[in-house]
């Protein structure tokens, strides 16, 4: 081999993979190619996520499963559903993680809140262009970007079809590929479907765990989400089955707030204090009213009740 040709194979070599993973060392890169660990992020779900055996279950399959498939024939689309402060937030931020070192502040991951990016009706068509350019623009720039999308009932329907062309099965919209991206949708839409079936559970007496995705299919049908009080039916998101898992999030258990409430503890640096925790834990508020079994905020506001017992 000719000395020339030689080093303009090694400069290639070198720029085309040597150098990027070198950098990719000192910053964070949308690498396609990162292998998601399933047990780093089982580790992660089974140790920080409470009282969501059912969640915990379809997300690890459908992440790993969906990140480790070369040729997706289409994004990976998870609508995660169930009563306020029970985790759909904390949950995309720990897949999140496991894909991206930066997780919520990666440059590869963009949360949209319905009622803080998209607030006035009458911008509808202005949000829907800047929508779809955004997620165009993120798509081309990393196809393995993660959309988040809060509060999606109370997204504007427009909106909602505005990104449905990238949900779809299509090799490419526009030059663009968007197979390789995720979606995450979250609503508290179907809630208290979900909660209805957790409380007959409670009430005859059966241990949540033994509660199975199927139990939960009538709370997370088209028709459940066909009602006034929910704004998924709004679009044809679910009619054309652009949606790949529903995730129902059971409302939490009393014991589930002391969990949050020790984890915060520690987080803050206390020895955990079982006393605080149970003063803390029983200053929230349950329901149905005469059986108190589950907690009406979630674990979200726990961590400002714990503030009132370390305030010097
Ligand atoms: N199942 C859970 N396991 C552990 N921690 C939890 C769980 N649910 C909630 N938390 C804690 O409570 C905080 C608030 O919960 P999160 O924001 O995820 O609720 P949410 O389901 O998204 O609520 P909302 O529907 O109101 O947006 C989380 O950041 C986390 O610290």
């Amino acid at each position: 081999v000719e000395p020339i040709s030689l080093g303009l194979a090694l400069a290639g070599v070198l720029t085309g993979y040597i150098y990027p993973r070198l950098y990719c060392l000192f910053t964070e890169c949308c690498d396609q190619k990162r292998s998601l660990s399933r047990e780093a992020l089982q580790k992660d779900l089974d140790s920080k996520l409470f009282g969501q055996h059912l969640a915990k279950k379809v997300i690890l399959n459908a992440v790993f499963g969906f990140i480790s498939n070369p040729k997706p024939k289409k994004p990976l689309t998870l609508s995660l559903h169930g009563w306020t402060g029970t985790g759909k937030n904390f949950v995309s931020k720990i897949i999140a993680e496991n894909i991206y070192e930066g997780g919520l502040n990666s440059d590869y991951v963009h949360l949209f809140v319905a009622t803080l990016h998209f607030p006035h009706v009458s911008n509808i068509t202005l949000y829907k262009d800047q929508l779809q350019l955004w997620i165009r623009g993120n798509v081309s720039a990393c196809a393995r970007s993660i959309f988040i999308f809060d509060e999606m009932d109370k997204m504007h329907a427009g909106l909602i079809d505005a990104i449905k062309p990238f949900l779809d099965y299509y090799d490419h919209v526009d030059g663009v590929s968007y197979q390789k991206a995720i979606f995450i949708f979250l609503s508290n839409a179907g809630a208290e479907r979900i909660t209805d079936v957790a409380l007959d559970f409670w009430r005859n007496g059966k241990q949540r765990e033994e509660i199975k995705l199927k139990d939960m299919e009538p709370a997370l049908s088209v028709s459940a989400f066909n009602n006034k009080n929910s704004g998924f039916w709004h679009s044809s998101l679910i009619d054309r089955n652009l949606i790949d898992y529903f995730v129902p999030f059971l409302p939490l258990e009393y014991k589930h707030l002391k969990m949050c409430i020790r984890v915060e503890m520690q987080s803050r640096g206390f020895e955990i204090d079982e006393d605080i925790v149970t003063k803390v834990a029983d200053e929230m508020t349950f329901f149905p009213k005469e059986e108190r079994v589950f907690s009406d905020k979630g674990c979200k506001t726990v961590f400002t009740k714990l503030d009132y017992y370390y305030d010097d």
